[in-house]
């Protein structure tokens, strides 16, 4: 099996002929502003786990498109096939990370929008009109009539006091020494009994978090506020989030500032972030640039303290080398890192039976030459079938951490994907 890949730009007829938010109809979606790549129907899937799972996943798909395309069908562009990823965040999770190999991608640019038509070496393909055509009648249905948006709660894997206590133990273990900072999570288990509306969801998510890099890969979705890496050529690119206030509470710019920009709780917790993304990265980069103090970054729920980072890099680095050696960062694991996976593990999945799996880890996109754009799986959910949907939030602990305070942040960060569960009816 061997995928290769031709496009062409569609016509303004075309454009018109789509469906408004099409992201409601994708499989595979990585957005923001409502411009990206989504991908529909699939081709090919593989999973991978264990620490290799990134140099696997690399590996597989430079076999499986190891054949570029030789003749060009008139009408159409050769063009590098891509494939959507989700890493989990930690090696030893029994969820297997996913690689998926949409049939058509549709690439949403500024100026114009592509459809990549990704199929196997040995077939014969038509002109882009039938392509076209083809790729409109096999979009999926997308009703929105479903009525009833509510949920319920089912019990989570680490409860609410589980969390605390969990806080308070890692509060405990900083106070020993020798780790700086970790990031503790809980999970939320959603039932509805009518069935969540996927498409509608997604619609959602992109509409109320534009900045956001809005995901779905297999049965993650979410929309992150937080780059893990992008590469297009030399160049790679990072936004770094740690440090969070609530906008229910941080109503002013006095209360902006002493809780985020001013506290040296909050610095220092997003100064260990960028530092452990800049040493991993530097031994892929010939030139690096780090915003000098942190911004405040504007989310519909809570404020961030955030740094941009971008570098040239040495080699034509793949993207996944580059994800493999800075997932997870110390904004969603900690400092030291090791260590501070020994006590993720240790106080989430052994204590508490919450295997992070997909959260947290690597969500995104690449095509045959290694360029493309991963996020950090945040602000997400995992659907564990039409009735049940799982989401996840957490925050970084360091010295005096209050375990209260970090539950109301994790509540922060849920409402964005409960908001976009809840508003089927209103955006459909
Ligand atoms: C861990 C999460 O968020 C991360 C932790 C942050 C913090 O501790 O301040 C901020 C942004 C993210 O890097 C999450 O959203 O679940």
């Amino acid at each position: 099996m061997s995928f290769t890949a031709v496009a062409f730009q569609l016509s303004d007829a075309q454009l018109e002929q789509l469906p408004t938010q099409i992201i409601g109809q994708a499989s595979s979606a990585f957005s923001r502003h409502h411009r990206g790549k989504f991908g529909f129907g699939e081709r090919y899937r593989f999973c991978t786990h264990g620490p290799q799972r990134f140099s696997n996943a690399r590996d597989r798909w430079d076999e499986l498109t190891s054949t570029s395309v030789t003749a060009v069908p008139t009408g159409f562009t050769a063009s590098a096939p891509v494939c959507f990823a989700a890493f989990s965040f930690d090696a030893r999770s029994d969820v297997d990370s996913v690689v998926t190999v949409p049939k058509y991608v549709l690439d949403v640019g500024e100026t114009s929008t592509w459809l990549h038509y990704q199929y196997d070496a040995s077939e014969t393909i038509a002109t882009p009109e039938t392509v076209f055509a083809a790729f409109i009648s096999e979009l999926p249905a997308d009703t929105a009539t479903v009525g009833d948006a509510t949920f319920t709660y089912l019990a989570a894997q680490m409860t609410e006091t589980a969390f605390q206590d969990s806080v308070q133990a890692a509060v405990a273990m900083l106070a020993e020494g020798g780790i700086e900072k970790v990031v503790l999570a809980r999970d939320e288990l959603l039932h509805s009994a009518t069935g969540f509306h996927i498409p509608a969801t997604l619609r959602a998510l992109a509409h109320h978090n534009p900045t956001a890099w809005t995901y779905k890969v297999a049965n993650l979705m979410g929309s992150t506020p937080e780059l893990l890496i992008a590469r297009k050529d030399a160049a790679a690119k990072a936004r770094v989030l740690a440090g969070t206030v609530d906008r229910t509470v941080a109503v002013n710019e006095q209360l902006i500032a002493t809780q985020l920009s001013d506290s040296p709780k909050q610095i220092f917790e997003h100064q260990a972030a960028v530092d452990s993304l800049v040493e991993k990265l530097t031994p892929f980069a010939t030139e690096m640039n780090v915003s000098e103090t942190p911004f405040v970054l504007a989310l519909p729920n809570v404020y961030h303290l955030a740094t941009d980072v971008s570098a040239q890099l040495t080699d034509a680095t793949s993207i996944l080398d580059l994800v493999a050696a800075i997932n997870p960062t110390a904004a969603v694991g900690g400092t030291p890192r090791d260590l501070a996976l020994e006590v993720i593990w240790e106080l989430e999945a052994q204590t508490h039976g919450m295997d992070r799996g997909l959260y947290a880890g690597a969500v995104g996109w690449l095509d045959a030459h290694g360029h493309g754009e991963f996020g950090i799986a945040l602000r997400g959910s995992i659907i564990e079938d039409a009735h049940h949907i799982r989401l996840y939030a957490g925050g970084g602990i360091v010295e005096g951490s209050d375990p209260a305070e970090e539950l109301a942040e994790t509540h922060a960060k849920m409402r964005p994907m409960k908001h976009a569960l809840r508003t089927i009816a209103a955006d459909s």
